[in-house]
């Protein structure tokens, strides 16, 4: 049975049971048609997910992961803030009127820092930490940048990644500062337990633990129907992910090399609305 399931019910369950809600504050999201979109929330849940064990996929409902796979290069690989350059539409609420999320996510993971090695982007410093310093403690990302803040179309969510060696296992923490459980959180988990997989076999490590840290844990009003028919349901075994292995270049991967074989979701037909 799919423990990203297990997982999921449980946080939902907890956040439904013994959250709290945000009802009587100002709240900056709002639903199509205007309405505050408030939430109901835990602050400070840790989910750990051995990539070793399985792909942490949830069955509950489907998880579109070559679409949440897609955003994921975007941001990492092509590090791109273009949503032309996206093959999904899911971020063109916060754009602006050329069609860019500003110095948000991809933009920040594209410029350049100098070290005593030369001049290195953040995502091109980890595959160089990994491969040449792999006992370092010093190797992350961090996309949360203030002086920026005031040009990005929404501030990071998912704002940096921890990876570490132990051995020959490459591990990482996700720090999360607010999830929208319905919406993203395996939509997430899905994206970065990829990255961690694509960065363990571009380095020569095999992946391992995926921490998942997230700060505010929300379910949106609207969502709490639909979130309790999804955590009514029987979790359905993993599926298993297969990685074509002759790539050994993290920006050689495409959405090709990458197949899962036996997922089996439940049919999950209600619209799952997105506040922006
Ligand atoms: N309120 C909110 N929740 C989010 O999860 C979120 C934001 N805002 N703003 C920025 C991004 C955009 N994200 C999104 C937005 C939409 C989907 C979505 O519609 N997912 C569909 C499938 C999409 C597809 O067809 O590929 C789903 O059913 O999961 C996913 C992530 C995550 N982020
Ligand atoms: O990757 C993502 C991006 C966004 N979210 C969610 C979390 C919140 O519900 C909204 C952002 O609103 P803030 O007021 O800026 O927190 O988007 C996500 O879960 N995952």
């Amino acid at each position: 049975m799919s423990k990203a399931d297990y997982i999921f019910i449980q946080n939902c369950k907890d956040i439904m049971e013994n959250g709290v809600w945000d009802t009587d504050l100002a709240v900056r999201p709002r639903w199509e048609d205007g309405t505050p979109a408030h939430t109901v929330k835990k602050f400070g849940i840790i989910n750990r997910y051995d990539l070793k064990e399985e792909f942490p996929i949830m069955t509950l409902r489907r998880t579109y992961w070559k679409s949440a796979l897609d955003e994921l290069l975007w941001i990492w690989q092509k590090k791109s803030n273009d949503i032309h350059e996206l093959s999904s539409s899911i971020w063109d609420s916060w754009a602006d009127e050329h069609g860019t999320i500003g110095k948000a996510y991809g933009y920040q993971l594209g410029v350049k820092h100098k070290y005593p090695e030369g001049e290195f982007d953040q995502v091109d410093r980890v595959l160089f930490d990994l491969k040449n310093n792999p006992a370092s403690r010093r190797i992350m990302t961090n996309i949360y940048t203030f002086q920026d803040l005031h040009e990005m179309g929404l501030y990071p969510c998912a704002y940096s990644m921890t990876f570490n060696v132990s051995g020959n296992v490459l591990n990482a923490i996700l720090n999360q500062r607010s999830q929208d459980m319905a919406t993203a959180s395996n939509w997430n988990v899905t994206q970065y337990s990829l990255l961690l997989i694509m960065m363990a076999q571009a380095t020569g490590f095999e992946a391992g633990e995926l921490i998942h840290v997230i700060a505010d844990a929300h379910i949106y009003d609207r969502h709490v129907p639909l979130v309790e028919e999804m955590i009514k349901r029987a979790p359905k075994p993993a599926p298993k992910l297969i990685v074509d292995q002759s790539i050994d270049d993290f920006y050689q991967f495409t959405k090709e090399h990458f197949k899962l074989e036996d997922y089996d979701y439940h049919d999950f037909n209600e619209k799952i609305p997105v506040a922006i």
